[in-house]
């Protein structure tokens, strides 16, 4: 068995900001990370053309800047070079291949009892540590609807986190299930690759530009989330027009104070609404049943498809492994505790970036997680 002070599950930009904070306060830690790699989520389940659609002042780490002449919307490639360089300036070294099986609270000890299996070897490993970090991410695992006939269905059959480009679909039918920010920039992609695409779109949803939602997080720091929801909703409508006549209908509250309360983005649109407009991307409405090819949607049509990806979100898996999870999460693995308080759990346990707020989110957690570790390990209470 092994003792740490602080262990950190998951390699991904929260465990990465967890040690970077926690180096800056001198305490020593482990990471533990199922891959070999870190940022895994973001090198290997991220489609290619994927740029990041919050502006740059949004998406750091902490104690690091962006370089001054970082592009306002970073691409994928130039965020991960800025992680690359995180990663060896704090001399982060994750121990990868631990995939974290179980952990516990050890009322005896008064410590965290967490196991790992160490992918390479075949071996379980046994630590122990004061405190426990749950960055194991809200992106964990890839959900896919149970449909029924979905067994029957011969073509590719993928979620949006193994889809890379539409290149392989040429030519071919494309269901894309889902109309999140993944949904919606997969079927452009897919439109881009000469695919013929449709998107389930079964909800209302607010679709925004990228410069509006920077607009409107610019605006929240002086004026309340109502009037910012007014003022770039109304933009929005001169932007996009009545979408109504496509399937796309907007929910009652606005976009931001939507986010706030359900965590749902909004769309932020890469081009996709005037491929829609052009009649590019068929919109479809939510689907009853698959009967091999064919897709048997709720108004009664039947389309023909070669391939579904289903781009219908993610869950957090950390309350299978932490067998104590109700210290600070709930039986879906997000935080018990509402915000701003939902990183901080009982007995030594906390978890970063499960506050649905991208990688801003991301650095509050850590640092507020680090500073409360330092405040408990100096004696300050
Ligand atoms: C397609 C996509 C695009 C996104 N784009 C943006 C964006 O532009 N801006 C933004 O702010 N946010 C974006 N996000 C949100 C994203 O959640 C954050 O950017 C960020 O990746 C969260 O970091 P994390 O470390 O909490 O989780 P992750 O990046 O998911 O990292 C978690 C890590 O934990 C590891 N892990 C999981 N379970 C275990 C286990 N049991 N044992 C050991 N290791 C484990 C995983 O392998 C992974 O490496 C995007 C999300 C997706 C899906
Ligand atoms: N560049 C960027 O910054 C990007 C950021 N992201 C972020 O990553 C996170 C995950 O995004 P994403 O992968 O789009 O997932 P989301 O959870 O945001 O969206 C899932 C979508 O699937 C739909 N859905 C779920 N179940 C079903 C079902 N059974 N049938 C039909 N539709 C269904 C949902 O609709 P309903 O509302 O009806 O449930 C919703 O439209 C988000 O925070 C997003 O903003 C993603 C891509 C790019
Ligand atoms: O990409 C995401 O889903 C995020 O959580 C980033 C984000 C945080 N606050 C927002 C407000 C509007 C749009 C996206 C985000």
């Amino acid at each position: 068995m092994e003792n740490a002070v602080v262990l950190i599950v998951g390699a991904g930009p929260s465990g990465l900001a967890m040690a970077g904070c926690l180096t800056q306060h001198s305490i020593p830690y482990v990471i533990l990370e199922r891959e070999d790699c870190y940022a895994s989520l973001w090198k290997k389940r991220t489609y290619d053309r994927l740029g990041l659609h919050l502006a740059k002042e949004f998406c750091f780490l902490p104690h690091k800047t962006l370089p001054p002449d970082a592009p306002t919307f970073m691409p994928k490639h130039y965020f991960l070079r800025y992680v690359d360089e995180y990663v060896s300036e704090f001399k982060i070294n994750p121990r990868y291949h631990r995939s974290v099986e179980s952990a516990f609270f050890d009322e005896a000890e008064k410590k965290w009892r967490i196991e790992a299996n160490n992918t390479l070897e075949g071996s379980m490993e046994v630590y122990s540590a004061e405190f426990l970090v749950v960055a194991t991410g809200e992106n964990c695992e890839g959900f896919i609807p149970s449909l029924p006939g979905l067994d029957s269905f011969p073509g590719d059959i993928l979620h949006s986190n193994r889809y890379k480009s539409g290149s392989k679909y040429k030519s071919k039918d494309v269901l894309v299930v889902g109309c999140g920010n993944s949904g919606m920039e997969i079927a452009y992609d897919l439109v881009d690759h000469g695919a013929r695409t449709s998107i389930v779109i079964r909800s209302p949803l607010h679709v925004l530009t990228k410069e509006l939602v920077h607009r409107g997080m610019s605006l929240l720091k002086y004026i309340p989330v109502y009037m910012v929801d007014a003022v770039i909703t109304m933009l929005a409508r001169l932007e996009y027009g009545d979408l109504t006549k496509y399937g796309i209908y907007k929910p009652k509250r606005g976009p931001f104070a939507n986010k706030t309360a359900t965590g749902r983005s909004p769309v932020i649109d890469v081009g996709t609404i005037k491929k829609i407009q052009d009649g590019e991307i068929e919109v479809v409405s939510d689907i009853s049943s698959i009967n091999k090819n064919n897709v048997v949607l709720k108004n009664g049509i039947e389309k023909k498809f070669d391939a579904i990806v289903f781009a219908t979100g993610y869950r957090s898996t950390a309350n299978k492994w932490l067998k104590d999870y109700k210290y600070a999460l709930n039986g879906e693995g997000m935080p018990k505790n509402s915000f701003p308080e939902h990183w901080k759990g009982e007995k030594g346990l906390y978890c970063a970036g499960l506050s649905r707020r991208g990688l801003f989110g991301v650095s509050m957690d850590a640092q507020a997680i680090a500073n409360d570790i330092n405040k408990l390990t100096s004696g300050i209470n």
